[in-house]
């Protein structure tokens, strides 16, 4: 078992027991992903000032928690900004490959740096708005977080998917809302298996919702 480590002087939270039932073997990783986004996503923009004293249970674990919903084969992250969940899951699911896809340079350097630096080998990373990658119809599975609203969000993610693929949009407590506010996207793309999944429960205090649906198979 491995100790927590300690808050280091920039004001990071502790890490919590969670991550290490998250991370797993890959907590490590994991950790040096933190500690770096904690010492340098303020300057770059990526994370406010706020968020350091909840950096790892707010946002790295439970980016995390979304790891078991992958299947080995490729996964788009949309909107990946500082790495969420995109690059967490990449070091979590060593077994999937992930495209992160973002369209501003300065968190496409970031995402590329943090990378080379965490020797992942399942990553890459394309400088692009989710409407005009060129990978239409190419994705086992899409991710998303804090991107727009489902019904914005829909048209622009399952796009993406090749037939019988999945959406895996992290989303927070109103979600059920946007679903009601989505139903035209949701028949226009003629998903199937709608469901909300919640994780986390019993591992940390704030869970983790996810809309998951399928776009057809033909
Ligand atoms: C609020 S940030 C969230 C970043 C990260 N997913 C997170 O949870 O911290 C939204 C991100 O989505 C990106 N974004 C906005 N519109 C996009 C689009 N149409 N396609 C791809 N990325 C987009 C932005 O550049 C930004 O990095």
């Amino acid at each position: 078992m491995t100790d927590p480590t300690p808050a280091p002087s920039t004001g990071l939270e502790p890490e919590p027991p969670s991550a290490a039932a998250v991370f797993g073997d890959r907590l490590d990783v994991a950790r040096t992903f933190t500690e770096n986004l904690a010492r340098h996503g303020e300057e770059l923009g990526l994370i406010g000032p706020l968020e350091l004293p909840r950096l790892w249970s707010r946002h790295v674990v439970n980016s995390g928690l979304v790891a078991p919903l992958l299947r080995p084969g490729r996964v788009g992250d949309v909107g990946s900004g500082a790495g969420l969940p995109g690059l967490v899951l990449a070091i979590a699911r060593p077994d999937v490959h992930l495209t992160l896809i973002e369209p501003m340079e300065r968190r496409v350097a970031w995402l590329e740096r943090q990378v080379a630096e965490l020797a992942l080998g399942n990553v890459d990373v394309v400088r692009a708005r989710a409407e005009e990658v060129k990978l239409k119809g190419r994705l086992d599975q899409v991710t998303a977080r804090a991107v727009s609203a489902l019904r914005t969000l829909i048209p622009i993610t399952a796009p993406l998917l090749r037939p019988g693929g999945e959406l895996v949009l992290m989303k927070g407590s109103g979600v059920d809302g946007e679903i009601g506010a989505a139903e035209k996207a949701i028949r226009k793309f003629r998903l199937s298996d709608v469901e909300v999944v919640v994780l986390g429960e019993g591992i940390v205090d704030d869970v983790t919702r996810v809309f998951r649906a399928r776009v057809p198979s033909e």
